[in-house]
């Protein structure tokens, strides 16, 4: 038996198998059950000492209840290090009760990874009213990783005018904005947003020079119900922006969203694998690889022990 495993859902295998691939371990599929009674049955592969959980938590009820299961299963068969690589990290936008009675999800889905795993695995996590992973996860292991340098490494692919300029909806994504901006030397600017409902946004510049005249490039880190690119996108164009691209690193969002987004003026839309979708084409394997590289070099020096 390996000294370290991949488990994962069907939805993510590609990702896990490319994964798997190079690091050079192996990767089983966790199967699911549903019961007549809607209870689900997990069973999960040859239990690793080390095993890491590659679940992005995109629609993510059944998902929390399933590494759950997961883990439990993982430990009685012998896993004694257990991390969670997931992606795209749910859940992180409530980090306040907004509303009396509200319960702050972040704070609740934090208690229960934390029971259960010894370290987390995300990438660009929003954490806009919490200072850090950390403090959604104080008793383990959290990392936190940026999208930005892969997203940059892409432009090589699809080269930016260099006029472009890097814009953000919002003062949550001034921190992408500025570490993309940087890598691909562009100037930059971002948004006021002001939320009035679940898809409801409103988006304004304070200074539209900026941009008149010259290509924006959007940068988010997530685009759900599509309201927030969809207002910036028709700012943009409003502050006289020759075209609108938009890279975010967790797509959220339906196909049907597609015909909305050309409408309000957005010419093309990247995103990066933390969730499956028509979307993707930033790779992180190479993110991934290196930071899962001191797992399996902690195993391999307790085996040799
Ligand atoms: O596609 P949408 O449905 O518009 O959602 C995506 C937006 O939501 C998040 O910010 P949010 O508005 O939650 O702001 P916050 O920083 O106050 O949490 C995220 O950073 C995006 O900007």
């Amino acid at each position: 038996m390996s000294a370290v495993a991949i488990q994962c859902l069907a939805a993510a295998r590609a990702d896990a198998e490319r994964l798997g691939g190079r690091l050079g371990i192996p990767v089983h599929q966790i199967a699911q059950h549903r019961f007549p009674d809607g209870e689900i049955a997990v069973t999960v592969g040859p239990a690793a000492p080390t095993t890491i959980l590659y679940v992005p938590l995109d629609q993510p009820n059944e998902k929390l209840l399933t590494i759950l299961f997961a883990a439990e299963a993982l430990r009685r068969g012998g896993c004694t290090r257990l991390v969670l690589l997931a992606p795209y990290l749910s859940y992180m936008r409530q980090d306040a009760a907004f509303h009396p009675g509200e319960a702050i999800s972040q704070k609740a889905v934090g208690r229960l990874l934390a029971s259960v795993v010894d370290r987390v695995i995300t990438v660009d996590a929003h954490l806009h009213r919490t200072a850090s992973l950390g403090d959604v996860f104080p008793c383990i292991e959290a990392d936190d990783l940026s999208a930005m340098p892969a997203i940059a490494a892409s432009f090589r692919a699809h080269p930016l005018d260099p006029d472009t300029v890097v814009v953000g909806p919002d003062a949550e994504s001034q921190q992408w904005v500025d570490a993309l901006a940087k890598l691909i030397d562009r100037r930059s600017t971002v948004a006021r947003k002001i939320r009035r409902g679940d898809r409801s946004v409103e988006v304004r510049f304070d200074d539209p020079s900026l941009i008149a005249g010259r290509p924006a490039l959007l940068v988010d880190d997530i685009v759900s119900s599509g309201g927030t690119l969809i207002a910036c996108s028709k700012a943009l164009h409003a502050a006289g922006a020759t075209w609108v691209d938009a890279v975010i690193t967790h797509a959220l969002f339906p196909t049907s969203m597609l015909r909305e987004l050309a409408f309000a003026g957005l010419r093309s839309i990247r995103s990066t694998h933390t969730v499956p979708h028509f979307t993707n084409g930033i790779v992180l394997d190479d993110l991934f690889a290196e930071t899962l590289r001191s797992e399996i070099g902690t195993i391999t020096k307790e085996t040799r022990a």
